[in-house]
């Protein structure tokens, strides 16, 4: 990978004087926890220079990658590799060692995928064909590589030092300057919430946190609440707070967010990058109804108790809400909301609740993986690994699903935040140059912690299709047990599964096998198991902050490499937004028909389903009243904006409790 060195930043980033990132060595950083068990001290590193890289607009218009002798040669690979099971691949002591690796704490184990030692060299020639070191270096450095919106894609400096020598410019600013100008500006809110320094309109301590917000404004920002909840720092830091997650536009969810919640201690966070999405906004309105309904209409109400974390390019809709200049915590348009979890849409409701420490732990560990990222070379990089397996195991042995099964309770939300961050970046159908793709990507990601899935959806798994599996474990619990007269730590009983599981898919079972046990002739087939399924095993020391924030940008840049290989843009998502704008139209129908007015549809099959839920809801409400109501009539004449009140208006006020 020795590419010329650009003549210049074309596409606005600025650099230090000199290589830069390159002084940068692996797992160097100083976060990791001195809890137990400690981090394995990372293996030195080769440092890699981020001036070896071509300009991204300098990156030619590749061939469809399909037809690259690479590629051609991986397809005739993937033939020998049917020829040998992996029951026979894993007895293999020198494959087995080969493919382990152990770099910034994490061990990664991939000897159960259907891969050997030439797999992995033809996957290089891959990558290297498709010059991924340079679109890599590219994204860091704050090329325009989401070109289809003009965007660099740089959320790697959301957690840079605030002394980084990669400076990348944006629009003549700084990029570091300014996520450390925006997380100075974090701590110091979060500090005077926690310590009552800041309150809401009445004077109450705000301490319980709703964060409205959907998509990459919600699920990341989940996730990592859910794996701090138990965190040991966490549980003490978040003592006397709640924090809640307001995502659906389903007015049940905000039922179940504002139920026994005291309005005069809330805070309430708005988190929407664009703020502008329909679900987000209305969640938005309705909260601040909420917070009027108890403390009156007056614009302070909203000042003191709503706060926005949204792109500078939304500055004016923040304003004109009624959130103040000091509530508003910027992000940039050069972060996706999927790859935002380190922007203020985390820092802020996670710092509300846990402190800025702890979130800064999020940062180091995310930081440290980056680092990883950038600089190891393939058979040590964990990301690059698993990018290129789920290339081959995607497009080569054609598994177009993949599943996550953390070993971990904590980690239940990581399969949500997988599943969007993946399927959003890499759902696509064309490459970068918009020629149509004719090879498999983009897989369909879910899961479930273990050993909860084993009792629900691993059945399809061992049996059924096969799926290549994630298996992510821990040395250590976040809060382990031992209960009297067990023979192992509850924690050890879980991680029994981690170990089975994979094994188990690999192996399979056969009819021999089955028939040594006993098991009656007529019964073989429905007992056999094929095996020969790929796992991976991800074995992380214990599910810390720092921990955590690894393994969000593990993921984040596995899904990048992906996007990279298969030249597509794994930055936007333009797949969304026809939905959205069909939605839009529907909503004018709907209130013809609640109005009184004959729907007119775009096509019979809409306007069927239309006319039966907008008839349906009227035909209850005669059965209820009495009368003949046209559209919602029982509040005013069709037309009004009480003709659009649902049936039966909730007040807003029945959603919240005053606890004194
Ligand atoms: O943060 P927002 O602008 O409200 O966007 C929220 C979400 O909406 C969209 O539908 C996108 O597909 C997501 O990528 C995004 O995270």
């Amino acid at each position: 990978f020795v590419l010329p060195s650009p003549p210049g930043p074309k596409f606005g980033p600025k650099f230090g004087p000199s290589p830069i990132y390159s002084q940068i060595r692996g797992g160097s950083s100083p976060a990791s926890p001195t809890s137990e068990p400690p981090t394995p001290s990372p293996t030195p590193s080769r440092t890699v220079s981020l001036t070896n890289h071509i300009n991204y607009d300098e990156v030619p218009d590749l061939p469809l990658v399909s037809t690259t002798p690479e590629w051609k040669a991986l397809e005739e690979h993937a033939k020998e590799i049917e020829e040998t099971h992996l029951r026979d691949y894993i007895m293999d002591d020198e494959r087995c060692d080969a493919m382990h690796v152990l770099e910034d704490g994490i061990m990664l184990d991939y000897s159960r995928q259907r891969v050997t030692e030439k797999t992995l060299d033809l996957l290089s020639d891959l990558a290297e064909a498709q010059l991924l070191r340079s679109k890599m270096t590219s994204m860091y450095r704050g090329a325009p590589i989401n070109f289809t919106e003009k965007r660099a894609v740089l959320h790697t400096a959301l957690r840079s030092r605030k002394d980084s020598p990669l400076r990348p410019v944006v629009d003549g600013l700084d990029v570091v300057d300014e996520v450390h100008s925006v997380l100075e500006q974090i701590k110091k809110f979060t500090d005077m919430v926690r310590e009552g320094e800041v309150t809401g309109y009445t004077g109450k301590q705000l301490r319980n946190i709703v964060s409205v917000g959907i998509g990459g404004s919600y699920l990341g920002p989940e996730f990592l609440h859910e794996c701090l909840k138990t965190e040991p720092e966490g549980v003490n830091a978040a003592l006397g707070y709640t924090l809640r997650f307001l995502s659906n536009v389903d007015p049940v969810d905000v039922e179940r967010t504002c139920s026994e919640l005291d309005p005069e201690e809330t805070l309430i966070i708005i988190v929407s990058k664009t703020f502008t999405t329909a679900e987000t906004m209305l969640n938005a309105r309705t909260m601040r109804q909420w917070l009027w309904d108890f403390m009156g209409n007056d614009p302070e109400v909203v000042s003191k108790h709503v706060v926005a974390c949204a792109s500078t390019s939304a500055t004016d809709k923040v304003r004109s809400f009624g959130i103040s200049d000091d509530y508003f915590f910027r992000f940039w348009d050069w972060v996706g909301g999927r790859y935002s979890v380190c922007s203020a849409a985390g820092a802020v409701p996670i710092s509300l609740v846990y402190g800025f420490d702890l979130f800064s732990k999020v940062l180091d560990g995310a930081r440290s993986m980056d680092e990883h990222f950038i600089q190891k070379p393939l058979r040590r990089n964990i990301p690059m690994l698993m990018g290129l397996i789920g290339v081959w195991n995607m497009s080569f042995l054609k598994y177009n699903m993949r599943t996550t099964l953390p070993y971990a309770e904590a980690l239940l939300k990581l399969p949500a935040h997988i599943q969007q961050l993946d399927m959003e970046s890499n759902g696509k159908h064309v490459t970068r140059s918009g020629k149509e793709v004719d090879y498999l990507v983009g897989e369909v990601d879910f899961g479930e912690p273990g050993t909860n899935g084993q009792h629900s959806f691993f059945q399809l798994l061992h049996m059924g299709q096969a799926v290549p599996c994630d298996f992510i474990g821990f040395v250590k619990s976040q809060n382990d047990l031992v209960v009297d007269g067990e023979t192992l730590s509850s924690h050890d009983e879980l991680m029994t599964n981690f170990f089975a599981q994979p094994d188990a898919l690999a192996n399979g079972k056969t009819a021999d096998e089955l028939r040594a046990e006993g098991v009656p002739e007529w019964q073989i087939p429905h007992r056999t198991f094929h095996g020969n399924r790929p796992s991976m095993s991800l074995l992380l020391p214990k599910l810390t902050a720092f921990h955590v924030g690894q393994l969000l940008a593990l993921y984040e840049h596995r899904t990048a490499v992906q996007g990279f290989v298969w030249d597509l843009n794994s930055f936007d998502q333009w797949g969304v937004e026809l939905g959205k704008k069909l939605a839009l139209g529907i909503k004018d129908k709907l209130v013809e028909g609640r109005a009184g007015r004959t729907i007119k549809a775009d096509n019979p099959s809409t306007k069927r389903l239309l006319d039966y839920y907008v008839n349906s809801v009227n035909e209850d409400e005669e059965e209820e009243t009495g009368r003949k109501q046209p559209g919602w009539g029982k509040n005013g004449p069709a037309g009004s904006d009480f003709a659009r009140q649902p049936p039966q208006p909730h007040n807003l006020k029945d959603r919240g409790t005053k606890l004194n």
